[in-house]
């Protein structure tokens, strides 16, 4: 693709069938928000729904909620809700807990289910938490032990001694998508199961678990699903692992019958063994506004506009920042890469600051990674020409070395 002028990408959001997705979020004017890969923006209606559920169901029903206001089932109705978007059936998604202990809950029951086995099989440079919880429950699993192999070289890696394979779909930093269809394969052929994580996926790129015959995944609210900070988390568990399967994290309201208060533990049937203790009721609010914001949306348009973004952000920073040299992070090849674009640079850090004191916020991932997120509800194509155009004046004007944008902060 040759840089286009302003009016040619314009034309293009106005033949964009997602163009009238983005009057659904509230976002300051003047800013670029390339960033939703990490928080995703404010749907504009989530602060009535919050605000429904603290004042009229919390302040006026009471505890009589969790009936009347269906509170109870909100775990089960939003994991439905998330359901088609990741291809699953709406029976087998719940929503609950964080990411990080959702892994923890589906690392161990499979490990658990595979008694035979020792290895939980990922990458190196996996997301941290991946890697922490996989760690985690070698520690308490007798025997058990965490290999790392390159995604590259997982499929030859999985063999007889691997009890789950748990790998990111969207790598969060490069944003290189993995095959999940022959990865799942070659962890099936080989007797083990397979965990995705995929917090860059759910609500940003096609997801398709059911086709590919997936086992396991966990993702996070606040990204492309828009649930806000520190939103709950979903997991997926194929149906025909549903009652194989146990949760280490044996809480009440993962029992069959939670409200007969009996001694004895016994997990309910599907998904809702998964859960633990009480839902967050005002995070699944947030959530649940969040998941509207896919109303009359498919999975292939957002992949289709999220292809025709990272196209346009590519070609500018190649095109119109070439003195800049970025080095290209992200697969060339659309369909092996999510919805956010990486690029390398020295002063990754410095230039991500700068980029945000002129109105484009991005992200820094270490040692020296400039993050870019296109989020296909609410990016334009004129977002990301006019991104790439600050870029390109940010850089050209050296004005990244203002020491100013040499800070670090707590939270990157
Ligand atoms: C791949 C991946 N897994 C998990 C997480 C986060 O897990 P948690 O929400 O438990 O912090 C993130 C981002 O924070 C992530 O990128
Ligand atoms: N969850 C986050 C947080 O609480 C603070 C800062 C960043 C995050 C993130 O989500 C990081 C993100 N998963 C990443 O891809 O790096």
């Amino acid at each position: 693709m040759n840089w286009p002028d302003l009016a040619t990408v314009q034309a293009m959001d106005m033949a964009d069938p997602l163009r009238a997705c983005r009057a659904r979020f509230t976002l300051p004017e003047g800013l670029i928000y390339l960033d939703g890969n990490s928080l995703g923006a404010l749907p504009r209606d989530a602060p009535a729904r919050v605000a429904a559920a603290v004042e009229e169901q919390w302040g006026s029903d009471l505890i009589a909620s969790w009936n009347k206001h269906g509170w109870i089932e909100a775990p089960a109705r939003l994991g439905a809700r998330i359901a088609p978007l990741i291809g699953a059936g709406e029976d087998e998604v719940i929503v609950a807990d964080s990411t990080s202990a959702n892994l923890f809950k589906l690392i161990t029951a499979a490990c658990l289910a595979q008694p035979g086995r020792t290895t939980i099989l990922t990458e190196p440079g996996n997301f941290p938490t991946d890697l922490y919880i996989a760690q985690g429950v070698a520690e308490v699993l007798p025997g058990r032990r965490v290999r790392t192999v390159p995604a590259g070289e997982m499929a030859a890696a999985i063999d007889g001694n691997t009890a789950v394979v748990v790998l990111t779909h969207v790598h969060y930093k490069t944003g290189a998508k993995l095959d999940m269809a022959s990865l799942t394969a070659a962890a099936h052929a080989a007797g083990a199961l397979i965990l995705w994580d995929l917090s860059h996926s759910a609500g940003g790129v096609e997801v398709d678990l059911g086709g590919c015959d997936a086992d396991l995944a966990v993702g996070c609210g606040y990204k492309y699903l828009n649930g806000g900070p520190g939103a709950p988390a979903f997991l997926y568990v194929a149906r025909r692992w549903q009652e194989r399967l146990r949760s280490p994290l044996t809480g009440w309201m993962g029992h069959k019958t939670p409200f007969d208060f009996g001694d004895d533990y016994a997990p309910a049937e599907g998904m809702k063994r998964f859960l633990c203790g009480t839902p967050p009721i005002l995070g699944m609010a947030a959530l649940d506004a969040g998941l509207d914001s896919f109303a009359g949306v498919t999975m292939a348009e957002v992949t289709a506009k999220s292809r025709s973004l990272s196209e346009l952000l590519i070609a500018g920073i190649e095109q119109r920042c070439g003195e800049a040299r970025f080095t290209l992070v992200t697969p060339r090849d659309p369909a092996a890469r999510g919805s956010h674009v990486s690029v390398a640079h020295e002063h990754a850090w410095e230039i991500c600051q700068a980029l945000i004191a002129h109105g484009v916020v991005g992200d820094f991932r270490a040692p020296n990674v400039l993050r870019l997120g296109l989020t296909p509800l609410y990016t334009s194509h004129e977002d990301v020409w006019r991104a790439v155009e600050i870029i390109a004046a940010v850089m050209e004007a050296g004005a990244w070395r203002d020491p100013a944008y040499a800070a670090r902060a707590a939270v990157t």
